[in-house]
């Protein structure tokens, strides 16, 4: 199976139209490929706060067309990355797309964990509820955004709803790439699942992005890893690899599910 994960610089020099047409023709160019990923919010920049409620754009809006015309153009799976959604009844949402080879709309996950502790994204966005995986022929993936990559529990959920290919769309700055790099391995060694993890280049807002898109195998093996810059990373790995390593090293059998907090008498 072969992935390509492309890694786009978001700065602020570049309109939104023109960066959505340019990502549209690099995703064609990724003809061949089985599945392409793009990062979190390319459109607005992850911390571009004041950006998301101009650039929100209802599920159907100008991305998604886009990207599935891109996706069936090229006749791949696309992770599109996520945009700002506005829901017409909620609040904004930092919303995932996936389309199929033929262009239609194979998933939408609502990022669960909201970066920003008191500010930013947390106050400006709703949270998700619901995990999402989606089924390819040959790997079912399980989807989260950025900072989701702290909590493990996610993962360990999406691997029980049948994940085998943890995949990853952030803009993850670089003052914290170190955690970005452990993470994405330690997410892949615990579930023995590929990790697919593309985050973006440049600088927006000020917040320079720590690029380093990587794909991890389930024994933790980097597969992969992007420069700081603008990049396609593209890898060939076998989906066979998750079950033969669970199986071959069935730790993911030996969890102790249901642990009690101590007793205090
Ligand atoms: O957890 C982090 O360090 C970065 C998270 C983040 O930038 C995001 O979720 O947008």
């Amino acid at each position: 199976m072969r992935a390509s994960v492309i890694q786009i610089a978001v700065d602020e020099g570049e309109s939104v139209e023109s960066r959505r047409r340019r990502v549209a023709s690099l995703v064609r160019q990724q003809a061949g490929s089985d599945l392409v990923v793009l990062p979190e919010l390319w459109t607005t920049g992850a911390f571009a706060y004041e950006e998301f409620g101009r650039e929100a754009e209802p599920l159907e809006g100008p991305t998604y067309e886009a990207m599935a015309k891109a996706a069936s153009d090229a006749g791949v799976w696309l992770h599109a990355g996520s945009v700002p959604e506005r829901d017409p009844e909620g609040p904004l949402y930092n919303t995932s797309l996936v389309f199929s080879p033929s262009g239609d709309l194979a998933a939408a996950y609502r990022k669960i964990h909201r970066f920003g502790f008191d500010k930013g994204e947390a106050v400006l966005m709703g949270a998700g509820e619901e995990l999402v995986t989606v089924r390819l022929p040959r790997t079912t993936l399980g989807l989260s955004t950025c900072y989701d990559l702290r909590f493990p529990e996610l993962f360990r959920a999406l691997v029980d709803a049948g994940a085998e290919t943890l995949v990853v769309s952030a803009g993850w700055p670089e003052r914290r790439r170190s955690h970005w790099t452990l993470l994405a391995q330690a997410r892949a060694v615990e579930n023995q699942s590929f990790v697919v993890a593309c985050g973006t280049a440049g600088t927006h807002a000020g917040v320079p992005q720590a690029g380093h898109s990587i794909v991890v195998d389930p024994w933790g093996e980097v597969l992969a890893e992007a420069g700081a810059g603008e990049e396609v990373l593209t890898v060939e790995f076998d989906p066979g690899k998750v079950a033969a390593t669970r199986e071959q090293f069935p730790a993911l059998k030996d969890r102790m599910l249901g642990l009690q907090p101590p007793h205090r008498p």
